[in-house]
């Protein structure tokens, strides 16, 4: 028994969104087995599908475990076809299956395309999309239905009905036709569930689809068309998938280049990735280089011993050199005394290590100079030790400077794809304390005299020297040899041809990098030295004598230059020869140092061989600072300006500060000393007062006196004559030479006046006398004028008190000084005049006339008390400064109460005992005397 909704689910299902009917499904487990679906009801089916756009269909299964299987199955097939717009949920009933509208986020063309698909696919075998193997029975089971269903309708409708079964296909159905059909079918459907639930067999559909006979001629034509249209649709669907794949990439990428500019833009995000990656690894490599360098010693010291020569074989001698294999790095000497003598080097190469043992051992050292270090190896030691073998070496042995060009080659040559480095080199002697270069050819033109400079960057040059740029061994090769060519050799007792200068090879090695643009240059010393012997020990005279007498003095430099390096010392002697101020940069301090310490194993040569064998271990001794890097030297330079700039401002701005610092302390310290003499003129003032008191007291008792005494005329009368000539005549002035200069006024008495003192004391007193009845009133208005106007300040003269004597007494001269102090503006007295008149105590009256009748001593005053500013208008004969001020007191701090001082060189000034002179200063300043204030 099956179920007809197989058949009702076909006609419904070719528009599965768009009509408001449900679709039905029907999934065949296995061959046996299979289950229906259908809606509960038709109200409530449509019920459902209005309200949530969700329907519910309860199924119905011979095999009640298969309702698991469904309820667990993800995807809903309709006739073995997956279901493209419905999604299947499964509902808490065990027995019903809710089906859902999916959401369509396709675009509607292809909505529309499987749209049409699916109307026809369901009835093709040949749709290649994935389905069920149950497909081709559910095709025969369809047409079994359509058969069935023919046959069960009356037999005159049986031809129509399957034709509007076929036309169904095509959806040219009427809608009343299609309601009609539905309920039939729903009444066979109700029949066959009885039935297929009577009979509980499920290979009923099989036997039944097997005993109908087919009708398949008649489903011909609509097939043939279904399947054209089918291949049509694949067509138009793989064309369409085609298109919209353009189109999505059309959309996203408008320009045709995008996937290169992608590809590109991944590129080089991998390249910087690797470049950082790569310029990480090669500083970590170099330090680490460094590092075991460092570790190694910046200033290593190999000893390499020749073996005998054929001469000292001849004679018998053997070796007084044991190197001890056990003992690395260690050698002994024999003693004539056969005791023995233990160095200790950081490598000893014995008579049989060949030139390739030797630079292998040299080589890490020549890696660094390609790094960026700079780099000085040097042989050292006795003629005839083999130097220049180790050095330069024969063509079949080739020696340290040809190989270590070799080797920069080969590593330039490994690192070009980072770095591109360009080698110079650059040959040179020093001989007799002179540098001749040896790359020069012509040695008939007279030699060019070069000299070590200091360039900007601080490194030593020889300017002049040929540098030749090489890029081969070849090349190499060929310059070394024209260069000991001409290098300066002679024969000596010790050496056929005995090297009589220091040979300097210098390598340049300017580094380019391409990755980060970084420039280094620095350079490689390979150096050999001249023979080390005693003169005395190679019977020498004449030329070769001098040359000894070079070669020694510029070896006892370098040897000073490494003791002063060993015992750290400030100064490094670099420019005591040629030798160490040519090396000067690349010996000590920030590079790396290699010396071989030439020796001979002869017993001959035991002094010599001991000789430079503490001389290397002295060498060895030096303990180098880090290594430096030698960075481009323009940027070094750069660098080194902006430093010294800097340091010039620091010294700049510490010489103000100090300056602004002692400024501070005079200011203070003239700040106090004003106070102080402030403080004292007022205890003048005040002690002035008290005397011109005591003088009125004295008149007014001595005009009481002449008054008694007025009854005798004619005394008076004489007396009244000798006044008018007292007054009338004015004293003559000195000679002017005798006049002393105004800055010495206070200093000294004046010159005796031609009257005599005792008569102007007299005259004076007379005069007072006869004018005191005339005066009387006035005077005691004038006592109490005068009694106000000594309360002011005013100028008077004071002496220098020495100041008190303490352990350490500082000699100053004593002497007065003339203090200008506010006064009024009708004392018009000089300070000389004023002490004078107070001295006289009571002639100050008449001091006072005098001075007034001399004109020039008015003006003298004038001058030497510039009126005040608002005082400028004053007449000269009143320009006697009323109120005379300096400008020193002007900014003078307020009372001594409210100012202490707190710097303690100001509270030590203010204890000593000094009294300072606006004058005295003027007059210092103009004659450049020396100043009795503290500086
Ligand atoms: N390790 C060695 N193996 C073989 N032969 C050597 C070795 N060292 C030196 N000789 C030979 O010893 C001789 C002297 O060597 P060399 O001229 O290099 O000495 P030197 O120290 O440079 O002398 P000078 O200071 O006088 O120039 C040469 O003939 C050289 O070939």
């Amino acid at each position: 028994m099956v179920s007809l909704e197989s058949a009702q689910a076909t006609s419904r299902s070719v528009e599965p969104i768009s009509s408001p009917r449900i679709s039905f499904s029907v999934d065949f487990l296995d061959d046996n087995d299979f289950i229906s679906i259908s809606p509960n009801s038709e109200n409530q089916e449509t019920k459902e599908r209005e309200k949530s756009r969700n329907v519910d269909f309860e199924f119905l299964s011979s095999d009640s475990s298969i309702t698991d299987s469904m309820i667990a199955a993800d995807e809903l097939f309709f006739e073995g076809k997956l279901l493209p717009f419905w999604e299947m949920q499964n509902s808490e009933k065990l027995n019903k299956i809710t089906l859902k509208p999916k959401e369509a986020k396709e675009e509607e063309e292809e909505e529309e395309m499987n749209k049409e698909e699916s109307r026809v696919s369901w009835f093709m075998d040949e749709d290649p999309s994935p389905r069920p193997p149950k497909c081709t029975v559910l095709w025969k089971e369809l047409l079994r239905l359509k058969k069935q269903r023919a046959s069960s309708l009356s037999p005159s409708s049986s031809s129509s009905s399957l034709v509007d079964m076929n036309s169904m296909g095509d959806g040219k159905e009427g809608k009343e036709g299609f309601w009609n059909r539905e309920k039939h079918v729903k009444r066979i459907k109700k029949d066959q569930i009885q039935e297929i639930s009577h009979l509980g067999k499920t290979n009923s559909i099989t036997n039944e689809f097997q005993e109908t006979p087919l009708h398949q001629e008649q489903d011909l034509p609509i097939l043939q068309k279904i399947n054209d249209l089918s291949t049509k649709i694949q067509n138009l669907k793989k064309e369409h998938t085609v298109l919209s794949l353009e189109v999505k990439g059309n959309t996203s990428d408008p320009f045709p280049g995008t996937e290169v500019s992608t590809a590109l833009q991944f590129l080089s995000t991998e390249y910087e990735n690797l470049k950082k990656k790569y310029l990480e690894e090669s500083s970590e490599r170099k330090r680490l280089y460094n590092e075991v360098i460092e570790l190694k010693g910046n200033i290593r010291v190999f000893c390499r011993c020749r073996p005998l020569n054929r001469d000292e074989v001849a004679n018998g001698s053997s070796s007084l050199v044991d190197i001890d294999p056990s003992h690395e790095n260690e050698l002994q000497i024999i003693c004539s005394d056969s005791s023995r003598k233990q160095f200790k080097f950081d490598h000893v190469f014995g008579p049989h290590d060949n030139q390739e043992a030797v630079f292998a051992q040299t080589s890490s050292v020549v890696t660094s100079v390609v790094d960026g270090f700079n780099v000085c190896i040097f042989a050292y030691g006795q003629t005839g030790t083999g130097k220049t073998f180790t050095m330069e070496g024969t063509p079949e042995n080739r020696g340290v400077n040809y190989r270590t060009l070799e080797e920069l080659f080969r590593i330039s040559k490994e690192r070009n794809s980072t770095m591109r480095y360009e080698l110079l080199v650059s040959m040179l002697e020093v001989y007799n304390e002179k540098i001749r270069d040896l790359l020069v050819e012509n040695s008939d033109q007279p030699l060019k005299k070069l000299e070590v400079k200091q360039s900007a960057e601080g490194t030593q040059e020889v300017p002049g020297l040929v540098e030749a740029c090489v890029h081969s061994t070849d090349e190499v090769w060929e310059l070394l040899r024209t260069g000991s060519r001409n290098r300066s050799v002679g024969s000596t007792n010790a050496n056929e041809l005995s090297s009589r200068s220091h040979c300097l090879l210098r390598v340049t090695v300017k580094g380019d990098n391409l990755v980060n643009g970084q420039r280094t240059k620095s350079h490689l010393w390979l150096v050999d030295l001249a023979g080390s012997e005693r003169v005395g020990k190679i019977e020498i005279e004449g030329e070769r004598l001098k040359e000894s007498q070079f070669i020694n003095k510029s070896l006892s430099a370098l040897g000073d230059v490494i003791s002063a390096l060993a015992s750290k010392t400030s100064h490094i002697p670099y420019r005591n020869s040629k030798l160490t101020h040519l090396l000067q940069s690349s010996l000590g301090g920030d590079c790396k140092t290699l010396m071989f310490v030439q020796i001979s194993p002869s017993a001959s040569d035991l002094g010599e061989t001991l000789c430079s064998l503490n001389f290397a271990t002295r060498v060895r001794g030096i303990e180098h600072g880090p290594v430096r890097k030698q960075a481009d030297p323009t940027e070094l330079f750069k660098f080194k300006q902006l430093a010294e700039k800097l340091r010039q401002d620091d010294q700049e701005k510490r010489k103000l500060q100090d300056s602004m610092q002692s400024l501070q302390l005079r200011f203070a310290a003239r700040e106090q000393l004003c106070r102080n003499l402030q403080e004292k003129n007022r205890d003048l003032e005040n002690q002035l007062a008290e005397e011109r008191k005591t003088r009125l007291q004295h008149e007014n008792r001595a005009a009481a006196a002449a008054a008694a005494a007025s009854a005798k005329s004619s005394t008076l009368m004489s007396l009244q004559q000798g006044r008018k000539f007292i007054t009338e005549k004015k004293p003559p002035l000195g000679p002017s030479k005798l006049r002393l200069p105004l800055g010495r006024i206070t200093n000294f008495l004046p010159p005796p006046s031609p009257v005599p003192s005792h008569k102007i004391i007299t005259a004076t007193s007379i005069s007072a006398a006869t004018e005191n009845k005339e005066n009387n009133m006035s005077r005691t208005a004038m006592a109490t004028t005068t009694t106000r106007t000594l309360m002011k300040p005013r100028r008077v003269s004071i002496a220098v008190r020495p100041p008190p004597k303490t352990a350490i007494q500082v000699h100053q001269p004593k002497r007065r000084v003339s203090i200008a102090t506010l006064r009024d503006s009708h004392l018009t007295m000089t300070p000389l005049k004023s002490s004078i008149a107070l001295s006289n105590n009571g002639g100050g009256e008449m001091s006072r006339q005098l001075f007034l009748r001399d004109p020039q001593r008015v003006r003298r005053m004038s001058r030497m008390f510039p009126p005040m500013p608002e005082q400028s208008s004053v007449a000269a004969g009143e320009a006697t400064p009323s109120g005379f001020r300096s400008s020193k007191f002007m900014g003078s701090p307020p009372a001594v109460g409210s100012w202490k001082p707190r710097h303690s060189t100001v509270v030590a000034l203010q204890r000593r005992n000094l009294v300072w002179s606006p004058l005295k200063l003027r007059g210092l300043k103009s004659s450049n005397r020396k100043s009795f204030l503290p500086s």
